[in-house]
């Protein structure tokens, strides 16, 4: 069913929101390098985004819902952790009423491993051969590819020609054990024609996005708490400190500025910059 976002609450949002274009004056990202990064997630009252790894939990009321809806038609991107798009199979398209495919963005899968057996089935290629959204680009980890690809019946280079029909596909990425460094996920975006990117999870993704290091490359934050207490054994946002941080009696924690408070709903929408 297509969701509503009413006037009024966008309106709050969307000092928030990337700039339209660039060069607006209002947005606050002055570095044109690199796409405006949005970090966006629901929460209960205790930080978990989930009941458990792999579980997907609906946290967010109908009108946050809408919201995030909202946030995906002002972003070129999404982009989710590989264990987000295997537990929730997700859609990551834009459901508002009256979306059409040229405000859809483009999901972006990290998945240094390649992982995810994306397939025919998944609803994210369903939706996209619908002409409801778009076919996902994956972030593969540039070593695991080189390994693969030589063979014509691997299952990745069966997987990047089924995502080529709709548009996506794989792009490699250095990793470090593993791991890839924000910069080069971005410039891997830049390169793409990204100008905007929401960072929607899961916990892994948000937790590395926001280590000390990492900080400065978000550009706004907004986190809808839900009012529901998941428990322990969550997938939690906490993010890792630095060594030195923690042993430094001075360490400040990082904090929001230019903060908003936005009920919407029995949840609430908190909007910042860090
Ligand atoms: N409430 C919410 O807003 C929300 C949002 C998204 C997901 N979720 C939930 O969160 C859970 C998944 O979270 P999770 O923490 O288990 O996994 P995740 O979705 O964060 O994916 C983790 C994987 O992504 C890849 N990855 C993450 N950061 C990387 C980096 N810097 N470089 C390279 N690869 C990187 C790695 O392969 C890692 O194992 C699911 O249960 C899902 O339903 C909730
Ligand atoms: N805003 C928000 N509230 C929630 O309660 C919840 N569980 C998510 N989860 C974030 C995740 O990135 C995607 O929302 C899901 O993976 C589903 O995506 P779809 O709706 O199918 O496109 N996000």
């Amino acid at each position: 069913m297509a969701l509503s976002f009413p006037a009024g609450l966008a309106a709050q949002i969307a000092p928030y929101l990337p700039p339209a274009s660039s060069s607006s004056p209002s947005s606050g990202h002055e570095d044109a390098s690199r796409p405006f990064v949005t970090l966006t997630f629901a929460t209960s009252l205790d930080a978990s985004l989930a009941l458990a790894p792999g579980v997907q939990t609906h946290l967010s009321g109908p009108l946050s819902k809408a919201m995030t809806h909202h946030l995906r038609a002002h972003h070129s991107a999404i982009l989710v952790g590989v264990s987000t798009a295997v537990a929730d199979d997700p859609g990551l398209n834009c459901r508002l009423e009256g979306a059409d495919l040229a405000r859809q963005p483009l999901p972006i899968v990290l998945d240094p491993h390649a992982r995810w057996e994306v397939s025919e089935n998944s609803r994210v290629v369903q939706t996209a051969k619908n002409g409801k959204g778009r076919a996902p680009i994956i972030l593969t980890a540039r070593d695991v590819v080189a390994k693969n690809d030589i063979h014509d019946d691997s299952s990745i280079l069966q997987r990047q020609r089924l995502l080529e029909q709709y548009g996506g596909g794989y792009i490699t990425v250095p990793a470090r054990d593993g791991r890839f460094r924000w910069e080069d996920v971005l410039a891997a975006l830049q390169r793409l024609g990204v100008r905007s990117v929401m960072v929607e999870g899961g916990g892994r993704v948000i937790n590395s996005l926001l280590e000390e290091e990492q900080q400065g490359l978000v550009d706004a934050v907004v986190v809808t708490i839900a009012p529901t207490w998941l428990g322990q054994g969550g997938v939690v946002v906490s993010p890792q400190r630095t060594t030195t941080a923690t042993a430094t009696a001075g360490f400040v924690p990082p904090r929001l500025r230019d903060v908003t408070w936005v009920p919407m709903g029995e949840d609430v929408v908190v909007c910042g910059r860090l």
